[in-house]
């Protein structure tokens, strides 16, 4: 056991540490957000519907995981690819997961995370075991948050990079940046244009072909519950940032999994009457997004024009999980696609946000970005900065990853 003080030390938005007791608390924060589930009396724990979420340490993925435990009743298992604390702390999402277990247990929800890589068939492999020895060998439902840098293609031993870069033209942006006294500055950003296979790389990581493997290496092992759903994460985002995000080598990657969303579910249909979708949703600060030039100034801006109004993952997912187990009526836009952004994307809002990112500069950034919320949105990311916290306590960061218990 090794309890220390655990300091706050970044470089930009990436921070060395990270807080277990603030992650603890955050995930605690977002159970509690989550409106209690929407049918009176709990399912008989045999009868829960099974669920796999890929991706359930952070941002989309682990509000999903928290809104369907909390809301939705899921048992099953989340998978993500985290650190264990060593001679530095864990990663956020090693506390964050364990901090999910514990509340996932006092709740009574047979919930198992794993820790690995989900592009692996080895990883895949295993939750097909899993399933079939724990919950009955029918999934009911895959929701899939992957956000990654790299993948290694199982058939092939090949690794693909992605890139967040446009296409046809460089991107010139405005960009937020903090110096190291922490005052804010808004400076330009130049990113080159795709070159050589950037496009098909990016799209080899961050489209759908590991989505559609999964569906297969399941459907393979006859581990799809009839009805079965799989939903993954997409989006879409304002004309400010359309050309690094939908027009640019990410957008490329997000219209190769809508398609694949289309195809899958061609085929679900018809083998288990089933369905794929694919779930836009709206910005969030998540360590994937903080990374793509732009987003924090575009996000600050947002959050300066939306305050309050500005919709949290955790309240997205739970109307997903309301549409997708038929709390509330499933609501796709014309190509199929499940909208959860639309606070983001109404004119009025992009028209104020496009204004202020107009007249932006270092002197009235201030005045017109929130900015401190945005800074305490990327340190919670690793669990400090969180109300009630004391980062001067001593904390224990040696925290086992969740044992499965039987
Ligand atoms: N952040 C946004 O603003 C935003 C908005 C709309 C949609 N989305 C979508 O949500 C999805 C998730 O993005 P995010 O921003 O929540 O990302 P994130 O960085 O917060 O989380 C990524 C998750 O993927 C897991 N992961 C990464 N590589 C893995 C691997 N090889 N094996 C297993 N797990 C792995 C991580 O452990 C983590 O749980 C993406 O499809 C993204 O496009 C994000």
């Amino acid at each position: 056991m090794t309890e220390r003080i655990v300091s706050s030390r970044s470089r930009g938005f990436l921070f060395l540490d990270s807080h277990p007791a603030g992650c603890t608390r955050l995930v605690q924060d977002m159970w509690q957000a989550v409106p209690d589930p929407a049918r009176q009396g709990r399912p008989d724990a045999d009868e829960a519907p099974v669920a796999l979420v890929i991706g359930s340490s952070a941002g989309y993925g682990l509000a999903a995981t928290i809104a369907g435990l909390a809301r939705a009743g899921i048992r099953g298992a989340g998978v993500s690819f985290e650190k264990a604390p060593g001679r530095r702390t864990g990663t956020a999402g090693w506390y964050r997961t364990a901090a999910t277990a514990e509340l996932a247990a006092k709740h009574g929800r047979d919930f198992v995370f794993l820790n690995g890589d989900a592009f692996s068939d080895t990883l895949k492999d295993q939750v097909a075991d899993l399933l079939d020895e724990r919950f009955g060998g029918k999934l009911d439902y895959l929701v899939y948050s992957v956000a990654a840098p790299r993948r290694t293609d199982p058939d092939t031993g090949v690794t693909f990079a992605s890139v967040l870069k446009p296409i046809g033209e460089a991107y010139r942006t405005k960009t937020l940046v903090f110096d190291g006294e922490g005052a804010p500055e808004v400076t330009t950003v130049e990113t080159g244009p795709a070159e050589g296979d950037d496009i098909e790389q990016t799209v080899a990581v961050m489209g759908g072909t590991d989505w559609a493997r999964w569906i297969d290496h399941l459907a393979g092992r006859d581990l799809l519950a009839q009805g079965f759903a799989t939903v993954a994460l997409s989006y879409i985002g304002s004309p400010l940032t359309a050309s690094i995000y939908r027009q640019g080598t990410i957008g490329a990657a997000k219209a190769h999994l809508e398609q694949t969303a289309r195809d899958l579910n061609d085929r679900l249909v018809k083998e288990v009457d089933g369905r794929a979708l694919t779930s836009v949703n709206g910005a969030a600060v998540t360590q994937s997004s903080t990374a793509i030039p732009g987003i924090a100034l575009y996000v600050a801006l947002l959050r300066g024009v939306l305050g309050d109004a500005m919709v949290p993952p955790i309240a997205q997912l739970t109307q997903l999980w309301d549409q997708l187990t038929g709390t509330a009526p499933l609501d796709v836009d014309d190509e199929d696609r499940i909208r959860l952004d639309t606070w983001e994307l109404t004119p009025a809002v992009q028209e104020a946000v496009a204004e202020r990112w107009k007249t932006a500069t270092t002197e009235n950034i201030p005045a017109l970005a929130a900015l401190d919320w945005f800074a305490v949105q990327v340190q919670q990311l690793y669990g400090f900065a969180v109300p009630g916290i004391d980062y001067a306590a001593p904390v224990e960061t040696d925290v086992p990853w969740p044992q499965r218990t039987t």
